[in-house]
C-alpha cells in the first residue's frame, strides 16, 4: 500500500519520470519558452530570483500535475476501411481487395464477407461441442445433434455450412438474413432460437435450439405414421398459427412454412426452423420476390405480383391440409416451375369434420377476399375453438399424445401422395433478388 501512496505522490522518486512525460508531451523548447514569458511577465530581474522562482514552479507542477498543460495529439478518426463490394457470382467474379490496400484488411475477405453476423473470434465455438449425429442437410451444408463439452446432457442442433457453396450458389446475403433475422427475434416457444454464430476460414456455424428428445421434422413423421388425427392437427396447427402471428407481430415474413421446416419434442410440441427465406416486412408493406416451395407457394406469390404477410396464412392451410389428407390441395405436385402452378380443381376434404373443411376451404380459398389471411380469423375459426391459446403458450397441452390417432386414411394412396412428388425445396425464381432489396 505505502509503494501504491508514495508512488502517486508527486515530487519524489517518480519527478525524473514525471518529467521525462512532460518533455515527451510538452516538449523541451515549449517549456522553457513557458517559463520564460512568465518570468519576463513578473518582471523578475535578479538571476537569485530567478532561480527561486522557477524552482518553486517546478515543484508546483509536480505537486499538482493534473493541472499541468498538455498538448494531445487529437488526429481525427481514421474512416473505416473501405468494405469489399459485394459482387458476389463466386470465388473468380469476386471484386477482391487490391493488392497494394491489403493492409487495410485485417482479416481475409472471405471472412469479412460475412461479419458482422458470423464473427471471427468467439467465445462459443466448434471446440465447444462434441458432434453427436447428422440431423440433416440443407443447401449448404449439414446439420448436426451436438453435446456441449462441459455438459453432454444439453443438446443443441448446430448448422454447419460451406462458405464455398454459399458463395458460389450466390447466398450470401440469404445467409447473413437468415443469422440476424433469427438472432434478433424474441423467444417463442415455438421457434428454434439461434444462440449464436461464428465461422471459420471456410464455414459458418449456427448453434440452434434443439428440441428436446426431438421425434424428427413433421414430414418424417408424416411419412412413417401417415394422416394425423384432427386433436393433434389442431394443435400443431395452432402452435405453429401462434409462431406465424408472432414472426408477424415482430415484421418478419416467412414464406417456407412446409412439413420440412417444423420439428418436434418428443411431447409433440412444433418447433419452426429454417429462416432461410425470411424477411424483415413491416405492417401493411408487400415485397415481390417468387420463392419459398412451390408446392406451398400461394397464388399471390406464383402470379408474380407484390404480396405480404397473408401468404404464410396460404402456405399453413396447405400443410395442414397435407397433414390430414396426405396430398396436396391443388394439383402442383409436378410442378418445377411457379408459372405452371394450378390452383384449379380444389375439392374439399371429405370424411373430416364440417369445421376441418371449413377452414381449409377458408384458408386455401384462390380469392383473397374469401380467404383467411389473419390470425385473427383463425383464432375465432370454430376448428380452433377449443383452443386456448395462453394456455397453448404456456405448452399445456400435450400433442404427442395425439399423434398416430388417425382416424382418416382414405387419400393415402392417391395419384398426388407426397412421396411422388417433386420436390422443388426453397425455390426462388431469381435468385439475384437475393442482391436486392426487393428480396
Ligand atoms: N434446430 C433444429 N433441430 C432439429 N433438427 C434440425 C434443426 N435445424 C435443422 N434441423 C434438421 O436439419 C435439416 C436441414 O436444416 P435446415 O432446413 O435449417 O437447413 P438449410 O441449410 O437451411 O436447408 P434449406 O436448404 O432447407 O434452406 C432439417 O430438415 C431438419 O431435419
Amino acid at each position: 500500500m505505502g509503494n501504491v501512496a508514495t508512488r502517486k505522490r508527486p515530487g519524489c522518486h517518480h519527478t525524473a519520470r514525471s518529467d521525462e512525460n512532460e518533455e515527451e508531451e510538452d516538449g523541451p523548447a515549449r517549456k522553457r519558452l513557458g517559463l520564460q514569458k512568465i518570468i519576463q511577465k513578473m518582471n523578475i530581474r535578479s538571476k537569485h530570483h530567478k532561480l527561486a522562482f522557477k524552482s518553486r514552479l517546478q515543484k508546483l507542477k509536480n505537486c499538482r500535475p493534473h493541472l499541468k498543460r498538455r498538448t494531445y495529439k487529437v488526429e481525427e478518426a481514421d474512416p473505416r476501411p473501405p468494405l469489399p463490394r459485394f459482387i458476389v457470382d463466386d470465388y473468380d467474379n469476386y471484386e477482391k481487395p487490391e493488392t497494394a490496400n491489403r493492409k487495410e484488411f485485417a482479416i481475409p475477405w472471405f471472412e469479412h464477407l460475412f461479419l458482422p453476423e458470423f464473427p471471427t473470434r468467439s467465445v462459443i465455438n466448434e471446440k465447444s461441442f462434441i458432434l453427436e449425429r447428422q440431423l440433416g442437410r440443407g443447401s449448404f451444408g449439414v446439420v448436426y445433434c451436438a453435446s456441449a463439452i462441459h455438459d453432454s446432457e444439453r443438446k443443441f442442433a448446430i448448422k454447419m455450412q460451406e462458405k464455398r457453396e454459399i458463395i458460389s450458389k450466390r447466398a450470401v446475403l440469404q445467409v447473413k438474413r437468415e443469422a440476424s433475422i433469427q438472432r434478433l427475434l424474441p423467444a417463442h416457444p415455438f421457434i428454434a432460437r439461434t444462440y449464436s454464430t461464428w465461422q471459420t476460414r471456410t464455414h459458418l456455424y449456427s448453434l440452434l435450439q434443439y428440441p428436446t428428445g426431438s421425434t424428427g421434422d413433421l414430414f418424417s413423421i408424416w411419412r412413417q405414421r401417415g394422416s394425423l388425427s384432427e386433436a393433434a392437427i389442431r394443435l400443431i396447427g395452432a402452435e405453429l398459427a401462434s409462431a406465424i402471428d408472432f414472426l408477424h407481430r415482430n415484421d418478419v415474413i416467412y414464406r417456407d412454412v412446409k412439413l420440412e421446416n417444423v420439428v418436434l419434442d418428443q411431447w409433440g410440441h412444433a418447433l419452426l426452423i429454417d429462416f432461410g427465406l425470411a424477411k424483415k416486412l413491416k405492417p401493411g408493406c408487400s415485397t415481390g420476390t417468387i420463392c419459398g416451395t412451390l408446392q406451398y407457394m400461394s397464388p399471390d406469390v406464383a402470379s408474380g405480383h407484390t404480396y405480404s404477410h397473408y401468404v404464410d396464412w396460404w402456405s399453413l392451410g396447405v400443410l395442414l391440409h397435407i397433414l390430414l389428407t396426405g396430398i396436396y390441395p391443388y394439383p402442383n405436385s409436378e410442378a418445377t416451375h411457379h408459372a405452371n402452378l394450378k390452383f384449379i380443381d380444389y375439392s374439399t376434404p371429405i370424411g373430416c369434420s364440417r369445421e376441418f373443411a371449413n377452414l381449409m376451404d377458408r384458408m386455401l380459398a384462390v380469392s383473397q377476399t374469401h380467404r383467411l389471411c389473419s390470425f385473427t380469423v383463425l383464432h375465432a375459426h370454430p376448428f380452433f375453438r377449443s383452443i386456448n391459446f395462453s394456455k397453448l403458450e404456456q405448452k399445456d397441452y400435450t400433442p404427442a399424445s395425439e399423434i398416430g390417432n388417425a382416424e382418416y386414411d382414405t387419400y393415402q394412396q392417391n395419384d398426388e401422395t407426397l412421396d411422388d412428388a417433386l420436390f422443388k425445396e426453397n425455390y426462388d425464381f431469381d435468385r439475384f433478388d437475393y442482391f436486392n432489396d426487393r428480396f
